[in-house]
C-alpha cells in the first residue's frame, strides 16, 4: 500500500460563459457582417499597412521639410518665381501626401479597424433597437438606474433560456458533468483561500477633479486602440510599441501602467482632467452574514470555488473516480470599476463554468480524436509577441505540436469552438488566443481565450485554463479538509520510499524536553527533504535543522537517525502540482 498524496489536476474553467455577452454578441456579429464586411485582418495587410505608414511619415517629413523652405524664402524675401516654384513643390507633396493616407485609410478600414464612426452609429442602434424590444432594460430605471446593472425583458429572458439550455445540453448532459447550484454569499474565509479577497483587484485611476473612476489599463488600451486606428501619420516603430504594448497590458504593474499614462498624456475621458496615479481597487461586494454582522462574506465573483470546496463529495459521488467534470450556471458578481460597453460589462452577470478533474500525469483525452480536426483561427503566444496575426491551425496539429499544452485542454478549445458556432457566432470573427506567458498565474500550465470580433474589437468570451490544482491545494491547506483522490492500481505495485526513522533515545539525550517537538519535526519531513538531509549527515555528519514549533534550528547528528529504504505497495501517488 503506498500513501496517496493529491489528486489531479486541471482544473479547467472552460465554459466561462456571460449568457448575456453571448447573446448580445450574436447580435452584434450578426448584424455587424452587412455594415462592413471586415474579414481579420491578413499577414498581407498588416505589412501593406506598415508600409504604407512608413511612406506617409516620410511624405510628412518632405511636407514638413519643404513648408520650412517656403517659409525660410519668403523671410529672406526671395524672388516670386523662387517662392511660388517652392509652394508648387509643396502643394504636390502634400497631393502625395493625400494620397497616401487614402490609402492607409482604406486598408484600415478593410482590416476591421476602420469606419468607426458608422459602428459607432450601428451599434448605438441595435442597442437601442435591443433596449426598446425589452431584450433587456437598465435596472431601476425609474429611479434612474445604476451603472453596470441591468434587467432582462421577456424575449432577452427567452434568448437567455435557449442558450442556458444549448449549453446544458452541450457540456453538461453530453459529457456526464456534474451539475451543482451553491449560494452566491460566500463567507470571507473561502475567498481567502482562493485568494480573491487579496488579488482579486484591478487598477484604478481616478479624475482628479471630479473624482471619477476610470480603470487604469482600459484607459491605455483605448489609448493603443484608438491610435492604431485613427492616428494616420504614426510612425512603424510606435505603432508595434503600442501593439507590443497591448500584448503586455494585463501584466503591467501600477508603477509601470501610472507611467505609460504619463508618458501618453491620458487624460480623464469625460472631462479631459488629469489623472490620479494607479492603484488597487478589490472588485468583490461585500457583506456580512447574519444579524450580529460579525461574519464577514462576499458576492461570489465566479462560480468555480462551490465546485472546489465541494470536490470530495462529487469525488465520492463519482465512484472515487477520475476523470470527471463537474459544472455550475449562476450569478457573479463584480463591482466592476466603470462598467461601459452595455451588457459587455456589468457588475451582476450569469456564468457557466466547468472544472474538469483529470490525472495530473495523464491529460490524454478519450474523445480527443472527435474535434482534432476541426480547423479554426488560432492565436498562439509566439504569433502575438512577433506582431503576426491569427493562423489556422488543425487542433490536432495544435497539440502534437505542443502549441497547446495537452489533450484535455485542447478537447475542451473543441468543444468551446463548437458550442460557439452551433449558436451562430461568425467562424471568421472567432479565435483562440493563448495567454502570453506574462498573463498566466504561475500555477497555470496554459490558457486560451475564446474571443469573439464585435464592435468593440475582440472580446474575451470563454476562458479556457489548465490551472492545475491550485485551488484544491488552497483549499486543503486553509480548511484542513484533504481535497485530494487516490488511484487504485488493479495490480498492487512496490514502490521504494525513503522514510526517516528518529532513534528518540538518542533525540532525548541531546535535547531531553524538546525531544518531542524535534522527533515530530524529523517524521514529518517530506521524501526530498529527507534525501537532503541523508545526504548532508553522511557528508558532514551533522546538520542545522529548523524546528517550527520550536522556532530555533537544533543540531541533528548522524546517530540521532536511522534511514530505512522501505518497501511499500499498491497504490500509486499523485502529487498535487501547482
Ligand atoms: N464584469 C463582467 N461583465 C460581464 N462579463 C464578464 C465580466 N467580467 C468577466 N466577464 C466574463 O466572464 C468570463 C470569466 O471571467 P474571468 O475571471 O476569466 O475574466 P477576467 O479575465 O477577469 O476579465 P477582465 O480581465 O476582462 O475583467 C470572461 O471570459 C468574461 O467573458
Amino acid at each position: 500500500m503506498r500513501t496517496f498524496s493529491t489528486i489531479i489536476a486541471s482544473s479547467t474553467p472552460i465554459g466561462r460563459y456571460l449568457i448575456s455577452r453571448l447573446s448580445l454578441r450574436r447580435s452584434h456579429a450578426i448584424s455587424v457582417k452587412p455594415q462592413a464586411s471586415t474579414p481579420p485582418m491578413a499577414a498581407a495587410d498588416a505589412s501593406n499597412e506598415e508600409s504604407l505608414r512608413r511612406t506617409l511619415a516620410e511624405k510628412q517629413s518632405a511636407v514638413d521639410a519643404q513648408g520650412n523652405a517656403v517659409r525660410a524664402l519668403k523671410a529672406a524675401k526671395a524672388s516670386k518665381s523662387e517662392i511660388d516654384a517652392a509652394i508648387e513643390s509643396l502643394n504636390r507633396l502634400k497631393l502625395e501626401k493625400s494620397s497616401v493616407e487614402r490609402e492607409l485609410q482604406s486598408v484600415v478600414s478593410g482590416s476591421g479597424g476602420g469606419a468607426s464612426v458608422n459602428r459607432e452609429a450601428f451599434r448605438q442602434t441595435v442597442f437601442n433597437t435591443l433596449e426598446r424590444r425589452l431584450f433587456f432594460i437598465p435596472s431601476f430605471k425609474i429611479y434612474r438606474g445604476v451603472a453596470g446593472l441591468y434587467d432582462y425583458g421577456p424575449p432577452g429572458c427567452a434568448v437567455k433560456s435557449n442558450v442556458l439550455a444549448f449549453w446544458r445540453q452541450h457540456f453538461v448532459l453530453e459529457e456526464d458533468m456534474l451539475e451543482v447550484d451553491c449560494p452566491c454569499v460566500t463567507p470571507e474565509a473561502v475567498l481567502k483561500a482562493s485568494g480573491h479577497v487579496e488579488k482579486f483587484t484591478d487598477l484604478m485611476v481616478k479624475d482628479e477633479k471630479m473624482g471619477t473612476c476610470y480603470r487604469a489599463d482600459h484607459l491605455l488600451k483605448d489609448f493603443c486602440n484608438e491610435k492604431l486606428e485613427k492616428d494616420l501619420s504614426l510612425y512603424a516603430e510606435k505603432a508595434a510599441e503600442l501593439r507590443h504594448l497591448l500584448a503586455v497590458l494585463d501584466d503591467l504593474s501600477a508603477e509601470e501602467l501610472g507611467a505609460k499614462i504619463k508618458e501618453y498624456g491620458i487624460t480623464a475621458p469625460d472631462t479631459k482632467n488629469p489623472l490620479s496615479d494607479p492603484y488597487p481597487f478589490n472588485l468583490m461586494f461585500q457583506t456580512s452574514i447574519g444579524p450580529s454582522g460579525l461574519i464577514p462574506g462576499y458576492m461570489r465573483p465566479e462560480t468555480a470555488q462551490g465546485i472546489f470546496v465541494n470536490f470530495k463529495d462529487l469525488y465520492y459521488y463519482n465512484g472515487n473516480k477520475l476523470p470527471f467534470a463537474a459544472a455550475q450556471i449562476g450569478q457573479a458578481f463584480r463591482n466592476e470599476i466603470s462598467p461601459r460597453q452595455g451588457l459587455l460589462r456589468v457588475r451582476e452577470f450569469t456564468l457557466a463554468e466547468i472544472e474538469h478533474f483529470v490525472d495530473p500525469q495523464d491529460k490524454s483525452h478519450p474523445k480527443f480524436s472527435e474535434v482534432a480536426n476541426l480547423e479554426f483561427l488560432m492565436f498562439p503566444r509566439e504569433e502575438q509577441m512577433s506582431g503576426k496575426s491569427a493562423k489556422r491551425i488543425p487542433l490536432g496539429e495544435a497539440v502534437s505540436k505542443g502549441i497547446v499544452n495537452n489533450e484535455t485542454l485542447g478537447y475542451f478549445i473543441g468543444r468551446v469552438y463548437l458550442f460557439l458556432t452551433c449558436l451562430g457566432i461568425d467562424k471568421e470573427r472567432l479565435r483562440f488566443r493563448q495567454h502570453l506567458a506574462n498573463e498566466m498565474a504561475h500555477y497555470a500550465a496554459d490558457c486560451w481565450d475564446a474571443e469573439i470580433e464585435c464592435s468593440y474589437g475582440w472580446i474575451e468570451c470563454v476562458g479556457i485554463a489548465d490551472r492545475s490544482a491550485y485551488d484544491l491545494h488552497a483549499h486543503t491547506e486553509k480548511s484542513g479538509v484533504a481535497l485530494v483522490a487516490q488511484e487504485k492500481f488493479s495490480e498492487p505495485r512496490e514502490v521504494e520510499k525513503l522514510v526517516i526513522a528518529p532513534v528518540k533515545k538518542e533525540l532525548g539525550l541531546a535535547f531531553k524536553g524538546s525531544q518531542k517537538n524535534v522527533v515530530e519535526a524529523l517524521e514529518a519531513m517530506n521524501e526530498k527533504e529527507a534525501m537532503e538531509m541523508k545526504a548532508a549527515l553522511e557528508s558532514k555528519g551533522e546538520v542545522e535543522f529548523y524546528v517550527c514549533t520550536l522556532g530555533k534550528n537544533v543540531c541533528i547528528k548522524k546517530n540521532m537517525l536511522l534511514f530505512l529504504t522501505r518497501k511499500e505497495g499498491h497504490q500509486r501517488v499523485f502529487t498535487h502540482q501547482l
